[in-house]
């Protein structure tokens, strides 16, 4: 087994992700002690049922004291008063990040907390599920996922490269991006998909003619991928929405163009249009399997790991 490569990891939440972290930072031997820190008593409670840590505290501050890697797992709307309430007691030349999905605004709300000879760099791991708390998460969610750092400028390069090489031993493959970049990249591939299906499951639930029966008979087909996505955490997903503001209306902007050209389409019978593009859209699919990202196979991936996954609590 490695070494650890930090003596002391403070994880702030510890729903999906920070559970995960705590799992594979344990597997893998990648600290020498875990400290796990989230505001509810339950949940901290089923933290320690767990044994996903070495020592559990209400107050954050306590949490991070002493801690060389700190890293906040949290709804991105609370991180501003997270970093406002750890601020003093973090340690001299300890590094900060987190975990959020959106990147500017989580910048914005911790950098001003952030004390001098603390290394402050964000990071997202592009790995999770639609299940939230302690009991979600699994050692092997980092495995061949990206993880995206968006450092900013004047970071030190060393302390880069340390929470770089965190994450590769987690199992991720790490890309360095500037966090205007990421926000928008994200509104595309992960918060729109979310928002879209947030919707047409709505729009389902709302029809008066579709009974709900109907809805659950009839879901295993094309409309059962939204619900998977539309039973994602709902104070998660309002705080990506409401702090990636500008990169989610610039693409439901777009997507709702591209939509009324589908329409349009539709309603003068122009196949070619319809085909084109349906013919183009199977191209990027088929692109994305071959660089290894997804698989091709029925009944592959999401649906066999969410029979792995415990029940959702
Ligand atoms: N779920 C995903 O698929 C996914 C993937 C990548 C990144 N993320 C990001 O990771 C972060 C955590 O998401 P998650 O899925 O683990 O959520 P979760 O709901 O499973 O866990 C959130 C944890 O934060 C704690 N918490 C909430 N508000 C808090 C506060 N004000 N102070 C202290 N603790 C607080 C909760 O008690 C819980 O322990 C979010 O920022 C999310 O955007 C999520
Ligand atoms: O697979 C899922 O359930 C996810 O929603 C994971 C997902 C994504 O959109 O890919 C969701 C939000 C994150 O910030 C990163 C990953």
């Amino acid at each position: 087994m490695s070494e650890p490569q930090f003596d002391r990891l403070a994880l702030i939440g510890i729903g999906l992700i920070g559970s995960s972290i705590a799992r594979v930072v344990r597997d893998r031997n990648l600290a020498k002690e875990i400290i796990i820190s989230t505001r509810s008593e339950a949940t901290l409670a089923r933290a320690e049922e767990l044994k996903l840590g070495d020592r559990y505290c209400l107050d954050a501050a306590d949490a991070v004291e002493g801690a060389d890697l700190v890293i906040l797992c949290i709804p991105v709307g609370a991180n501003e008063a997270v970093a406002e309430a750890i601020s003093a007691s973090l340690k001299t030349g300890a590094i900060l990040t987190d975990v959020g999905s959106t990147k500017g605004s989580v910048i914005q709300q911790i950098q001003p907390h952030v004390p001098d000879g603390v290394h402050f760099i964000p990071g997202h791991p592009i790995a999770g599920t639609e299940y939230s708390g302690p009991d979600a998460g699994f050692s092997t969610l980092f495995d061949n996922r990206w993880c995206i750092l968006t450092p900013v400028p004047g970071v030190d390069a060393v302390a880069t490269e340390k929470l770089q090489s965190f994450w590769q031993a987690c199992g991720s493959n790490v890309d360095i991006m500037d966090a205007d970049r990421h926000d928008l990249v994200l509104a595309i591939v992960s918060h729109l998909p979310h928002l879209i299906a947030y919707n047409i499951v709505g729009t389902a639930d709302d029809l008066e003619t579709v009974t709900s029966s109907e809805v659950i008979k009839y879901s295993a087909s094309g409309f059962r991928d939204f619900t998977r996505l539309a039973a994602s955490d709902p104070t998660m997903w309002r705080d990506v929405c409401l702090n990636n503001k500008d990169a989610i209306l610039e693409m439901l902007a777009r997507f709702s163009e591209d939509l009324s050209a589908l329409q349009r389409a539709i309603r003068w019978g122009d196949g070619d249009t319809l085909f084109d593009l349906f013919t183009h859209t199977r191209g990027v699919r088929r692109s994305i399997i071959e660089a290894g990202q997804e698989t091709d196979a029925p009944n592959f991936g999401r649906e066999t790991g969410e029979d792995q996954l415990p029940a959702k609590n």
